[in-house]
Parts: C-alpha cells; sequence; structure tokens
C-alpha cells in the first residue's frame, strides 16, 4: 500500500514522464494461483558489476516463466483493449491490464525484491519502495527489435528474463545518466530465463538488435515516493503533481502528521 495519495506530474512541467493508457484489467485467479506454486526465491544474489551496482538475482522457475509467456500470448492474440509498455516500447503488456499487478508484482516487491533492495541501494529509496509500473517488453521480428540508450522513470529496475529462444539482445549498460562521461565503456548482460537484473534506474541501458527468434522480458520500475517527490528522477526538478488513479507515477501527497489531542495531556 502507498502511504499517502497517489499523484501524477503535471503534463507540462515533466515531458519524460513515459505516459500510458488504462485499460480494464482481467482477472486471472486460478492462474496465478497455479502460478505462484513455482515461485523460485531460493538460489543467491550475484554481483555484475559492483562498480554499476548491477545485480543478477533469481525470480522465477521455468515453469512459471513459459506459463506465464502462454497468458501473455493470449491476451496479445485478444481483441481486450491494450496500452503499451512505455513510450519506447510499442509491444508487450501491462501487468495490470493482466490483473497480476496486485497478486503478482506487488508481493514481489514487498516479500522478495525490498528486503534486498534494502541492503544493495538503502540511498536510491532501496528501502522505502512504495509502488511500481510493471510491464512485459516484447521483441520479434518485424516488431520491435533493439531498444535505444535510455533511463528509467524508476529508483530502481528489476528486468527479468521470460524466454523465448532467441539470439542477441543482451542488455547494456553505462554509467549513470548524471554522470559526465556516460557510456564510455558498456557493460553486457545476457539474458538467463528466470533471473533478473536489478539495477538503478538512473543507469543508462538499452538492449542490443535481436538476432533471430522472440525475446520477452518482465520489467518492473520500483518507485519510492519518499525520494521522488523531492526530486523527479527524469528531470531532475522539484515534480509538479496533480491527482492521479492507482499507483499514479509513484508520487504521493504527503499528509500533513495529524496530532492526536486525546493523548496530548
Ligand atoms: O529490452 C529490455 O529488456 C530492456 C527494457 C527496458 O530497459 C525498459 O523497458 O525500461
Ligand atoms: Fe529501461
Amino acid at each position: 500500500m502507498m502511504m499517502g495519495k497517489p499523484m501524477k506530474v503535471t503534463r507540462d512541467s515533466c515531458q519524460d514522464r513515459l505516459n500510458m493508457k488504462t485499460t480494464t484489467p482481467v482477472t486471472l485467479t486460478v492462474f496465478l494461483r497455479k502460478m505462484l506454486m513455482f515461485w523460485d526465491t531460493r538460489s543467491l544474489t550475484m554481483v555484475v558489476s559492483e562498480g554499476r551496482r548491477i545485480y543478477r538475482v533469481p525470480v522465477f522457475a521455468a515453469p512459471f516463466c513459459r506459463a506465464l509467456l502462454q497468458e501473455l500470448e493470449h491476451f496479445e492474440q485478444s481483441d481486450l483493449p491494450k496500452g503499451r509498455p512505455n513510450t519506447m516500447n510499442n509491444y508487450g503488456v501491462l501487468l495490470h491490464e493482466l490483473g497480476l499487478d496486485e497478486p503478482l508484482v506487488t508481493p514481489l516487491r514487498e516479500r522478495f525484491l525490498q528486503p534486498l533492495t534494502a541492503l544493495l541501494y538503502p540511498d536510491c529509496g532501496g528501502g522505502r519502495l512504495d509502488s511500481h509500473r510493471a510491464f512485459v517488453v516484447k521483441y520479434a521480428p518485424g516488431q520491435d527489435r533493439a531498444l535505444g540508450c535510455h533511463y528509467d522513470n524508476a529508483e530502481l529496475t528489476l528486468n527479468v528474463a521470460l524466454g523465448k529462444a532467441f539470439t542477441g539482445g543482451a542488455l547494456y549498460f553505462g554509467d549513470l545518466f548524471q554522470a559526465p562521461a556516460a557510456l564510455t565503456e558498456p557493460l553486457e548482460v545476457e539474458h538467463l530465463v528466470g533471473q533478473g537484473v536489478l539495477h538503478r534506474g538512473g543507469q543508462l541501458h538499452g538492449a542490443r538488435p535481436l538476432g533471430t527468434g522472440e525475446r520477452w522480458n518482465l520489467v518492473v520500475w520500483l518507485r519510492a515516493s519518499a525520494v521522488r517527490n523531492r526530486l523527479c528522477p527524469m528531470c531532475r526538478r522539484e515534480p509538479d503533481l496533480v491527482d492521479d488513479e492507482g499507483f499514479g507515477d509513484g508520487f504521493t501527497r504527503e499528509e500533513p502528521t495529524t496530532v492526536d489531542v486525546c493523548a496530548l495531556t
């Protein structure tokens, strides 16, 4: 649960807010109950780059990835209304439209990721995550094939490889976008099905062109209102906010602290 009222930045105040359309969610409770049985949290976090603070974490077991892909394909083939993940990816699915945000992504964030991010990224809101934007990106011949260098509208990002079989498409990472010598020596990171790559949202990154096959990845932009309410991660200014639904853009209106006068005796 977010602690304050959900807010987004005003359209004019931050051009980079990566706007989204919202459509009717579909409830997939039975599917989810089956999938959660495969949730695998046993193995260990691996350091990919200590300097760039990039880590690899086991997230899903292979049967879960296969079942999730099947569900995503059914959704893609349906004529249900669909928004697109963000302004850069034209193919893929917003998890909240599948009804998987609250039962899957929120517990993943709260129970599995937050204990890790609190230790790995205490300075980036890792211990104070309170919302997310989760979507699946899809790369295929004739569709999107690569992703240009960018930074995310997130304090932290988890990117989990779901499959299928493909060549190419590696992630690459440069420096923090605020750093002057950005992308001098990019670091390439391969996709391993079921495993996630954790990085700071401000770390410049992109995806190499797909060679053959199809690549699907679950991307969770992890947000901490305590951090972004003070500094918008896109424009690096104090955000100018208006009310919004759901998680909004991860900002909140902080309620004034109330004082229990009955306790003041
Ligand atoms: O193609 C990928 O897996 C990276 C996606 C990504 O960086 C994003 O959507 O923010
Ligand atoms: Fe990204």
